[in-house]
């Protein structure tokens, strides 16, 4: 390599002089056919020159492409492949924090670094005989960039490629492919999966506020044999992810952007944040849970939605009481306003009051941006479907709605077995029977349940022990019977409402 650089040195003073004296020539070529003539023959003879002075080729992959605001896959691919040959030959390494996704290990997936070549630093690497190097180096970051890109405040990474022509079928057909699979696998056994939130941050040097993802290690312990609900159902939803996650062909052959959204509706307490988790943890996606609340306007929420990452949950918590979704659309006038005020190159200062509305939320789901990235969920949940606008919910922008419901025996069995004893109906018969005929009367979550039979001391946690547990739900349960028998009749006469009658007897 060195070599080969010593004669680019020579041989570029021998292609300056040849060029000045090729520029003396010309100015004096008069004819215009002649020029051409020269021209094409000039080039056709420097490429030949080139290639005998300078037989090295190179491909660059820079950190950011499509407009700088989106990581480039490639170069995140490179970097994971050359994680191995760097850690091995490099003298300086670039450390980021990261690792892990195994949920087997995550204490020691937390402490695990990522490590890749610093700038500036080079090694070989040798496919089917062939020797190829890689350099890592930066330049800094131009000045005309948007400035709320935290790309463009950084400086631009990019690893480049080295080989000799005549290799260049071998490396550009198949040692570039061998190398974008190979980093995919790295990165899938390093991944320490996400949970992102959007903040408003405020800006370097303006003092105005835009909003920025920022996240945590992804660690929830929920998964769906941990999650009490209809077995029929469960699987249900573990066979609709499992044909999601295969479905990229089927997705590419109907020309549908590969995405699929749930609606999570019940009453509070009945595990819908839970199941986030728990197809989370199927899937082993990030998580992106947006608050729409300290989302300025429509433009901010595409911008998030840009900044997201295939292979991932995107869940709108509680989305009745984020966003005006009762299907009172605002006229065009005023959200063409609004979206003028959220012109990204004039953000505005700190603004508590959501501008998103109904149309630009539809439009992050199934308009022309939404197919940006892939193997992407979006989830809503809510304690009132009622409220939603049935736009919102239509088949094609939730394609899956699952009821969270409260807690029958069946669950309050799956709770109770998780909780205290595998043998727990069986030994307390009687108790659980009690439970059962209380649970066809009385409305409890499963939150509810599952607190009420958690055990309360040591002694508690062994089987002979466990009757105070079914003890404390047992009395729970009567007493929100006698509260519900209180506030339901009473409730119809203070709110003058009597068509609803509640029992016969
Ligand atoms: N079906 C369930 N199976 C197991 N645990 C549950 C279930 N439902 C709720 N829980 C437990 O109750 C707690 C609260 O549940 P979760 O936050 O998922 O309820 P939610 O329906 O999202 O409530 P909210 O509507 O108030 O947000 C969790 O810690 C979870 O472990």
């Amino acid at each position: 390599m060195d070599e080969a650089l010593s004669w680019f040195g020579q041989a570029s003073v021998v292609v300056s002089v040849l060029a000045v004296c090729w520029t003396m020539i010309w100015q004096n070529l008069q004819h215009i056919h002649l020029q051409q003539f020269f021209a094409r023959n000039f080039n056709r003879r420097a490429r030949r020159l080139a290639a005998v002075v300078d037989p090295y080729l190179s491909v660059t992959f820079e950190e950011y492409e499509g407009g700088r605001i989106k990581s480039s896959d490639a170069f995140e691919e490179v970097k994971a492949y050359l994680t191995t040959a760097s850690t091995r030959d490099v003298r300086h390494l670039r450390a980021e924090c990261g690792g892990g996704g195994s949920r087997r290990d995550a204490a020691a997936d937390r402490d695990r670094l990522v490590l890749s070549m610093a700038k500036g630093e080079e090694v070989a690497d040798v496919f089917k005989d062939v020797k190829v190097w890689w350099s890592a180096a930066a330049v800094p970051p131009p000045q005309d960039t948007v400035p709320w890109s935290r790309a463009s405040r950084a400086e631009r990474r990019f690893f480049r490629l080295d080989f000799h022509e005549r290799h260049r079928d071998l490396v550009l057909n198949e040692y570039l492919t061998h190398v974008r699979r190979q980093g995919r696998d790295v990165m899938a056994k390093n991944r320490q999966r996400r949970l992102y939130t959007n903040i408003l941050k405020e800006g370097y040097d303006d003092g105005f506020y835009r909003d920025v993802w920022t996240h945590v290690p992804f660690d929830h312990p929920k998964t769906f044999d941990k999650l009490a609900m209809d077995p029929a159902k469960k699987k249900e939803i573990i066979d609709d992810l499992d044909m999601f996650k295969k479905g990229k062909d089927y997705h590419k052959r109907v020309g549908k952007p590969w995405k699929r959204g749930y609606l999570l509706y019940g009453p509070p307490g009945t595990g819908k944040s839970t199941m986030v988790a728990a197809m989370a943890n199927y899937l082993e996606y990030d998580v992106y849970d947006f608050e729409l609340t300290s989302v300025n306007t429509n433009t901010d929420l595409r911008k998030l939605l840009i900044e997201t990452k295939s292979r991932s949950i995107m869940v709108f918590e509680d989305i009745d009481c984020s966003l005006d979704v009762t299907g009172e659309r605002k006229s065009k006038d005023e959200e063409d306003n609004e979206e003028k005020d959220g012109d990204p190159r004039r953000p505005k200062k700190k603004d508590t009051t959501s501008k998103v509305t109904l149309s630009g939320l539809l439009n992050f789901i199934d308009g022309l941006w939404s197919a940006c990235g892939e193997e992407r969920l979006i989830v809503f949940t809510t304690n009132h479907v009622d409220k939603l606008d049935p736009a919102l919910i239509r088949t094609g922008r939730m394609d899956k709605k699952i009821e969270m419901s409260y807690c029958d025996f069946e669950s309050f069995e799956f709770l109770a077995r998780m909780h205290l004893h595998e043998d727990v109906v069986e030994v307390y018969r009687a108790q659980c029977d009690r439970v059962k005929a209380l649970l066809e009367e009385v409305d409890m979550a499963p939150v509810d349940v599952g607190e009420h039979l958690t055990p309360k001391s040591p002694k508690e946690l062994k089987l002979e022990n466990v009757g105070p547990c079914l003890e404390r739900l047992v009395t729970a349960l009567l007493e929100k019977d006698k509260e519900d028998a209180r506030s339901g009749p009473q409730a119809q006469v203070d709110g003058q409402d009597l068509v609803v009658v509640e029992d016969d007897n």
